[in-house]
């Protein structure tokens, strides 16, 4: 979440994190901000005061709160194109020394990857799961405990560009921690029932494919994504070339043919972290559970979302209703997210979509607090930016449809979403990503089935056509036999003409 250069006593009791570029970007390492290439200069952090909605009471209480002022209130404000925690990087969708030179990365179906791609893809994830993050390191623990005074020492940790991932999710999502021997409470998801489920997941996919990109020293590489609106009960992904087949020997493990087998998850101790008031560290343990179609208490949880799901949910007009939580009503992003029916109706028994595609894996990838550590989220989140990019560029959307107060803590339009670093608004997510973010999707979109009432009104409407074409028909050809009537010569061919009567006369006198 923070730059390894702020993770110190000092720069947390100054409130600044103002880094230099990198060695060799500047010829002086503490050029804050790279100011004296005109890249940025350090300023105050603003963040959103408005009211948010009413599903957290504990005001005062988390760290997360106006994020990320509790921590840090200076940042570096980059010029231009310039982007980055120094300033050292450029704006998505753009590259070079200058930042001039615009590059975009297509995403694709990753079963439409040629075999050599696919294994590009599975060992790049690998190496991300085994390479320390270069730029950024975790707390693990909350402000209060943050600083040791006496050693003058901080609870930051390294940790691997991919557990970062994990672990920016499951931040998100933690509980508030209430005091010692009064546990946690909940009431508080800064990624999920809320309109920022879409922006602060589109920001968290954007973040990993940049770190991949540095990592892989690769500008071009892109994340695939998963088309799971594909029905029936089979995970189409879960081979052993992809993201892992099932074990022979347990069917909620992965087979060892893969090297997912071997990955272990962070942050599976949650009851811990809520009762103790700690946070998730980089430390690994379980391996990576899924049991796809599995969960046999749930039958509704067996199979995996319709293609005209997709198709519905993209004919949803509002991006988002009041109260802009999990029982929104004809709300796009309440739809995509999984807690309506896929044609927008809120119903609680429901769920559909996303939280559809992540219950049917049925293990690791199911629970909300570890769900990244199974791969086959990054693949099921590019899959619903697909659908969200879509959905902005159907309805020619704009952030003024996104709510600016009252939506539940960290899900209005302006709030700085939690945990990130450089500090990123709901509102700066909001737009479409070939035109705006450096990256487009390369997808077909499934066309929607007709409902019944549809049917019958075209089947009525045809046989209405129908009547009138065989009535317009019958008429035509009646018309015509009376006009033939009318034209018809008195006498028939079988009988001798004038004309002929007449010689025959003349030749039998
Ligand atoms: O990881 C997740 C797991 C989820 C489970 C549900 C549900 O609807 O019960 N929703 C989820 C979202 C996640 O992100």
């Amino acid at each position: 979440q923070f730059p390894r250069q702020c993770a110190t006593a000092q720069a947390l009791l100054s409130g600044e994190c103002c880094p230099g570029l990198f060695p060799g970007q500047s010829p002086d390492p503490n050029d804050q901000c790279g100011l004296s290439l005109g890249r940025g200069q350090c300023g105050p952090v603003t963040v959103d005061t408005r009211p948010h909605g009413p599903q957290y009471r504990l005001d005062g209480l988390d760290d997360r709160e106006q994020w990320p002022i509790r921590f840090f209130n200076r940042a570096c404000r980059c010029n231009g194109r310039f982007y980055g925690h120094n300033c050292g990087s450029c704006k998505p969708g753009w590259t070079g020394d200058n930042c001039d030179q615009p590059v975009a990365v297509v995403r694709r179906n990753i079963l439409e990857l040629r075999e050599e791609e696919k294994r590009r893809f599975v060992n790049a994830l690998d190496l991300a799961k085994n390479t320390m993050h270069p730029d950024y390191v975790i707390a693990t623990r909350r402000y209060a405990e943050l600083i040791d005074p006496v050693q003058n020492t901080t609870n930051f940790e390294n940790i691997s560009i991919y557990d970062f991932f994990v672990w920016n999710h499951y931040y998100s999502v933690s509980k508030t921690f209430l005091g010692p021997g009064q546990g946690s409470e909940g009431g508080i998801d800064f990624s999920h029932e809320g309109p920022a489920f879409l922006t602060w997941h589109r920001y968290h996919l954007m973040q990993l494919e940049r770190d991949m990109q540095v990592m892989l020293r690769d500008p071009s590489f892109a994340l695939p994504y998963w088309n799971f609106a594909i029905g029936g009960n089979q995970c189409d992904i879960c081979t052993d070339d992809l993201l892992g087949a099932r074990s022979n020997f347990d069917a909620n493990l992965l087979s060892t043919n893969s090297v997912f087998s071997q990955w272990q998850v962070v942050c599976e101790y949650v009851e811990d972290y809520e009762s103790l008031g700690t946070i998730c560290n980089s430390t690994r343990n379980s391996p990576i559970r899924r049991n796809p179609a599995g969960n046999v208490a749930r039958p509704m949880v067996q199979r995996l979302p319709e293609p005209q799901d997709v198709a519905l949910c993209l004919e949803v007009n509002m991006f988002d209703t009041p109260p802009f939580f999990s029982d929104s009503s004809e709300s796009f992003r309440n739809t995509l997210e999984g807690y309506s029916e896929p044609n927008g109706q809120y119903n609680p028994t429901v769920r559909s979509l996303h939280n559809l595609a992540h219950l049917f894996l049925n293990g690791t990838g199911g629970q909300t607090h570890l769900s990244p550590n199974d791969p086959i989220f990054v693949l099921l989140h590019t899959f619903t930016d697909a659908v969200f990019d879509e959905w902005i560029r159907r309805h020619n959307a704009d952030s003024s449809q996104y709510p600016l107060e009252n939506a539940p803590i960290g899900h209005n339009r302006q709030y700085n979403m939690v945990p990130f670093w450089p500090p990123v608004t709901n509102n700066e997510m909001f737009l479409t990503a070939p035109e705006n973010l450096g990256y487009s999707y390369e997808v077909q979109w499934p066309s929607r089935a007709l409902s019944t009432t549809e049917i019958i009104t075209v089947a009525v409407v045809s046989a209405l056509v129908l009547v009138a074409i065989i009535f317009a028909a019958a008429t035509c050809i009646i018309s015509r036999r009376r006009k033939n009537d009318a034209f018809q010569p008195l006498l028939g061919e079988s009988y001798p003409r004038y004309a002929e009567d007449r010689e025959q006369n003349t030749q039998s006198v």
